[in-house]
């Protein structure tokens, strides 16, 4: 055996007793009980025997039948992933990639929008680790744009988005329509009248008896709390059951036209994009099983967390969404708060050890340490982090110590698709997938923030490796990964 597979086949093991802790417990009490019986000698076993009541008789099979049942009825029954699939524009679709040269012209078209802000923009958008290929609502196409984000625009581009990565997923996993019985959407900004779960079952002919889900307002990090309450669902639902999770975020009523700095951010980084994933309590083939999943939330009696992205109306009264500077530092400490609730979950004992003693040490003795870094490398092996901006990457690599290559996935799904809010996770995990760096037993580390402010997070083990490079990054993975150059200020 090479020296490279027996600490992968210890970690392994370890993970097996750590998550199944309770009946690892129970067999080895039991184990352990019938060795203390088996050194009793033969005259003091029998004697034990005869001294037995009917009542210890009963209790001695009562007990242990009545533990494992209670066990098997607790036990939540596991959720898998089936499969997933994101929205990706093909050119000769009017919601086509826009140039950046197109996007400021057009902004230079929009008369309530000043030269300075076109051209803080344009600085912006250099610096933005977008690249030239990501995609922006068909009323990006036309002058003045504002005038085309109209309601119908936005209902189009949310058909467009959504319907494709269903059908997509829908022809991958070969799933009828109509054995859904659960759906859950987020879209944060877009909350039209019927609702967009409406849209979906009305366009599917999904089952009477569905049950759906719209959530709306809950920011980026809203793709990992449909997860959840999918999950939470399927527990509940007969098992096998499928829910369909779709997180998108639609772009054309969200263009604003004021000329607030802090406005005028999401213009420059938010891009249309969307994500369709099955999830089911059937692992008949299943791609992922679903470990844990934790929601954090920071906002509570916290004003800035509360207010860092805020929808709002300028002083003109132009509505958009408000991007604190504060978010890095924001986002920082939500993670803070959820690593210290998931890292019990995934982390090695030497790990939690370590951030316990750092944690205790802060809070309860008020030392001036710095924060033990847990090393989520040793249980994780690969990361998908909300790609927010650049600098919200930056941070949470140096907030995590990780490596380039652990946040290169983000990084080149920002440059390759900008920040298209709750789904970005999902184009994250096709980009490892499409890369070909996806094993069976690889354990997945997805973040997601946004606004509340919230940081949830969920760990995915893989069953089953895609098969091939289709999907989003299909016709422009062997471009990437790309360098993406520190642009000077000016
Ligand atoms: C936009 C950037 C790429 C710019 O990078 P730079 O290296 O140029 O950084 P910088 O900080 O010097 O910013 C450049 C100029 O922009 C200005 N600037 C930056 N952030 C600003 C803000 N929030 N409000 C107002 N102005 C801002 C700076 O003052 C500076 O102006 P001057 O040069 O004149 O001094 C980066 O700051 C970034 O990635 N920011 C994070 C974006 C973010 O908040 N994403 C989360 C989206 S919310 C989300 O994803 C979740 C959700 O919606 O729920």
């Amino acid at each position: 055996m090479s020296s490279s597979v027996q600490p992968m086949r210890v970690k392994a093991a370890y993970h097996r007793i750590v998550d199944n802790f309770q009946p690892v417990f129970l067999v080895s009490l039991a184990a352990a009980s019938l060795v203390a019986l088996m050194r009793l000698g033969t005259e003091e076993l029998t004697s034990l025997v005869r001294e037995l009541q009917p009542v210890h008789l009963f209790f001695i099979g009562f007990l242990p039948a009545a533990a494992v049942i209670f066990y098997l009825m607790r036990r939540p029954c596991t959720v898998y992933l089936t499969d997933y699939a994101c929205f990706h524009s093909s050119f000769n679709h009017p919601l086509a990639r826009i140039p950046m040269a197109s996007f400021v012209e057009h902004n230079k078209k929009t008369p309530s929008m000043n030269e300075r802000s076109v051209r803080f923009i344009s600085r912006l958008l250099e610096r933005s680790g977008l690249g030239e290929e990501t995609c922006l609502p068909a009323a990006h196409n036309f002058v003045p744009t504002h005038e085309y984000c109209t309601l119908d625009n936005a209902r189009a581009e949310f058909e467009l988005v959504v319907f494709s990565a269903i059908d997509d997923l829908l022809a991958k996993t070969g799933i009828a329509p109509d054995a859904i019985g659960i759906l859950v959407v987020n879209c944060s900004l877009f909350c039209p009248t019927p609702s967009l779960v409406d849209m979906i079952i009305h366009k599917y002919n999904l089952r009477g008896d569905i049950r759906s889900m719209n959530l709306s307002g809950m920011g980026c990090s809203a793709g990992l709390i449909s997860v959840g309450l999918a999950r939470n669902l399927l527990q509940v639902a007969p098992r096998g059951s499928h829910a369909l999770v779709v997180s998108t975020e639609t772009i054309t009523p969200n263009y604003y036209v004021g000329n607030e700095r802090a406005m005028l951010l999401p213009n420059c980084l938010f891009r249309v994009g969307g994500a369709a994933a099955l999830l089911s309590t059937s692992p008949v083939n299943a791609r992922f099983r679903l470990k844990h999943l934790v929601r954090t939330h920071t906002g509570a009696g916290n004003d800035s967390a509360y207010r860092c992205v805020f929808q709002e109306e300028d002083d003109e009264g132009n509505v958009g969404i408000n991007l604190s500077k504060d978010l890095m530092v924001i986002a920082g400490k939500s993670l803070e708060a959820n690593i210290t609730r998931i890292g019990p979950l995934v982390l090695p004992l030497r790990e939690q050890l370590q951030f316990a003693l750092s944690l205790v040490a802060r809070k309860v003795f008020r030392a001036r340490t710095k924060p033990y870094i847990p090393n989520f490398s040793k249980a994780f092996k690969h990361f998908c982090i909300h790609a927010g901006g650049r600098a919200v990457i930056d941070e949470l690599q140096k907030s995590l110590s990780l490596s380039d290559e652990q946040v290169e996935a983000s990084r080149m799904t920002l440059h390759r698709f900008g920040n298209t809010s709750s789904s970005s996770l999902w184009y994250e995990l096709a980009y490892m997938e499409a890369k070909g760096r996806m094993r069976k037993g690889d354990r997945v580390w997805m973040i997601g923030f946004g606004s509340g402010f919230k940081c949830n997070s969920a760990a995915w083990e893989c069953i089953e490796p895609a098969p091939n490079a289709d999907g989003p990054w299909a016709t422009s993975i062997h471009r990437y990964p790309v360098v993406i150059p520190d642009v000077l200020k000016h």
